[in-house]
């Protein structure tokens, strides 16, 4: 699906000043963050639907490289039935093509950074700041019911790997949202009402990048 770029666009800067550029466009870019089960891939689908972002998904990504059979998918595959997080060269490349890839300049990335060495090799390597980072607050009790039903014949959503995502969550993911709060970059929102409730919150906050280019 084409989207033409939106040269308007109110794009982040560097700490350094300089724009957000990849791949010869400016970009803007939103984290989507959230404990396994908050909602963060619902809620992406519906802003892709209203505002015109694509959805990238670390974690659909790192599937799809299991699937292609490539070298790394073994290794990935074992790491995501660990409820663990894969090394971030391999993560960060898979976003930096799909953007490339993409005619779209407004990225929703999805489940990533999810710890200090995501972010950090996504600042070394990409090169881009987040405009903001989205985070779906939610109970565990609430998150392990929706996982338990989410029914997508996943290897990892069975409650010994849900608990091991859980830890890894509190671990090392948090501290990525702690970190960005430090710099006034984060949105929070209460991800334990139902969707329609969660995504009338989520409205409010993507005002400013316009409704889905006519
Ligand atoms: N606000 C909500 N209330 C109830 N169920 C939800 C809500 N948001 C998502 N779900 C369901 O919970 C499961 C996990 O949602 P998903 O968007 O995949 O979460 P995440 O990507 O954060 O793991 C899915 O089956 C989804 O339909
Ligand atoms: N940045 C990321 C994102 C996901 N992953 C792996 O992919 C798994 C599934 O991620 P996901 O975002 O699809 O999971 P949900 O939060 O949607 O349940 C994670 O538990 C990690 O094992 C990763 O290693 N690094
Ligand atoms: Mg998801």
């Amino acid at each position: 699906m084409s989207t033409a770029v939106d040269a308007s666009l109110p794009v982040a800067e560097q700490e350094d000043g300089t724009a957000n550029m990849l791949g010869g466009k400016k970009v803007a870019v939103v984290f989507v963050l959230g404990g396994p089960g908050s909602g963060k891939g619902t809620q992406c689908s519906n802003i892709v639907e209203h505002f015109g972002f694509t959805h990238l998904s670390a974690g659909e990504l790192l599937r799809s490289e299991i699937k292609s059979g490539s070298e790394n998918g073994t290794m990935i595959d074992s790491i995501i039935k660990e409820g663990k997080i894969v090394p971030s060269e391999i993560t960060v490349k898979l976003l930096q093509e799909a953007m490339i890839k993409s005619e779209n300049n407004k990225f929703l990335i999805d489940g990533f950074p999810r710890n200090q060495e995501n972010r950090l090799s996504f600042e070394n390597v990409i090169k881009i700041a987040p405009e903001f980072v989205l985070f779906f607050d939610c109970s565990e009790e609430e998150m392990v019911r929706r996982l338990l039903g989410r029914n997508q014949g996943r290897a990892d959503d069975n409650i010994e790997t849900i608990r091991k995502r859980f830890r890894v969550f509190e671990e090392s993911s948090l501290p990525v949202v702690q970190y960005y709060d430090s710099k006034g970059k984060v949105k929070k929102i209460n991800a334990a009402k139902p969707i329609p409730e969660v995504f009338e919150d989520v409205k409010t906050i993507f005002q400013p990048y316009g409704s889905k280019a006519a």
